[in-house]
């Protein structure tokens, strides 16, 4: 037993310790917001969520756990309570497994390294040894800096860098008072195999590979579906998000969509596709700079209009299981960010852009919701904790056994 108080430490938006308590709030609240007003089928769909831990991916094992009665498996690479208190992700998977149990649902979270193969042969097994040798469903939704090739023992780097030439944006900080700042950040243009390496983290290559060892095995259902996260986002965030590296391997991933509906089609009557979503507050979505800016001005535009991930995933769910037609754009992608895109609200936030200052900030931008939200990411600023009580850090990764 390890009780004790814990208080938020920062540098920047990332915390170095998590509270397990304000964690499993967040799960719970998700799972709340998820409930389906329809019942779940007697033949629950067997699904595998890489990335379940956090952001899109956590929103996907949520809303598919209560909204489509899923059982299966969820990955994640996440960090045991030790000297420090777990990675928040380990004790939102903590929070996740327990309200699945508790619904009837079986569902093993595995902890380590999506990108390996030791990885892909145990979750294999595991659908071979306890959810009938099919699968599904498959979302993907890895946000990762680095990823190790099997094949060649190459470790790439991902980076997040303007191409062609050098880029300057306005970016929001907060000091150490939790006041909001518009400063300044310069990027240098990608060089040497920046890209290449950016493509081979985020692009499709893992994915693919993950369909291609699952489709060896036989283990892949008939009619089965994968789904990967992409983003289009702003012009205002454009150059160092779409047209700047990570772009590049979301274009790749998009490509390798295409690619696989084919063969999936062809293997099994399944399909591809990939998942455009909105711009939300994630740990991964925080660390591109201007993006804090942008999502605190579309905040401050669109208040509670912003639809939460959770609702994003519901509907992707929806139209993956057929309960909804499944509507694709002119590049085979589903769409759930237009009503981010919607010509207005952009023209709105671009003025915003234009005139935010340090000086006029918090007029224009949500900035303490944006910062409650960081702060959440970590299970703080969660209404109803006492955050002056001691908690139980030391908290299990989920059992294995049935
Ligand atoms: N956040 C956004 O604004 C946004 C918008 C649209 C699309 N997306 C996409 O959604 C996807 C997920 O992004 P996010 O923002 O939810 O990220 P996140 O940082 O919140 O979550 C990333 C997840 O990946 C897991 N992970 C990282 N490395 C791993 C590894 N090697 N093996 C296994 N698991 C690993 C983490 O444990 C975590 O569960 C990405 O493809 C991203 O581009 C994000």
């Amino acid at each position: 037993m390890t009780e004790r108080v814990i208080t938020p430490r920062n540098r920047g938006f990332l915390f170095i310790d998590s509270h397990p308590v304000g964690c499993e709030r967040v799960v719970n609240d998700m799972w709340q917001a998820a409930a389906p007003p329809v019942s779940v089928p007697d033949s629950a769909p067997v699904a595998l969520i890489i990335g379940s831990s956090a952001g899109y991916g956590l929103a996907a094992t949520v809303t598919g756990l209560a909204r489509v009665g899923i059982r299966g498996i969820g990955i994640s690479f996440e960090k045991a309570p030790e000297r420090r208190t777990g990675t928040a992700g380990w004790y939102r998977t903590a929070a996740t497994a327990e309200l699945a149990r508790r619904h009837g649902r079986d569902m093993v979270f595995l902890n380590g390294d999506a990108f390996s193969d030791a990885m892909k042969d145990q979750v294999a097994e595991l659908i071979e040894q306890r959810f009938g040798g099919r699968l599904d469903y498959l979302i993907y939704s890895v946000a990762a800096p680095r990823r190790t090739d099997p094949d060649t023992g190459v470790t790439y780097a991902s980076v997040l860098k303007p191409i062609g030439h050098a880029y300057r944006t306005k970016t929001l900080v907060f000091d150490g008072d939790g006041e909001p700042e518009v400063t300044d950040a310069e990027m240098q243009p990608a060089a040497g195999d920046d890209i290449a390496q950016t493509v081979a983290v985020m692009g499709g290559a893992d994915w693919e590979r993950w369909i291609g060892r699952l489709a060896a095995r036989g283990l892949l259902a008939d009619g089965f579906t994968t789904a990967a996260l992409s983003y289009i986002g702003s012009t205002l965030t454009g150059e160092i998000y779409r047209q700047g590296t990570i772009g590049a391997a979301k274009t790749h991933l998009e490509q390798t969509a295409r690619t696989l509906d084919e063969r999936l089609g062809k293997l099994v009557g399944g399909r591809a596709v990939t998942s455009v979503n909105a711009a939300a507050v994630t740990q991964s979505s925080t660390a591109i700079p201007g993006i804090a800016l942008y999502v605190g001005l579309l905040r401050g535009v669109l208040g509670n209009a912003m639809v939460p991930p959770v609702d994003q995933l519901a509907e992707l769910w929806d139209q993956l299981t057929g309960a909804r037609p499944l509507a694709l754009d002119a590049e085979g992608r589903v769409r759930l960010d237009t009503w981010e895109l919607d010509p207005g609200v952009q023209a709105a936030v671009a003025e915003r852009w234009n005139a935010a200052t340090t000086g006029t900030i918090t007029r224009l931008a949500d900035t303490r919701w944006f910062h409650a939200e960081v702060e959440r990411l970590y299970g703080f600023a969660v209404p109803g904790i006492d955050y002056t009580q001691p908690v139980e850090t030391d908290v299990p990764w989920p059992d294995l056994t049935l």
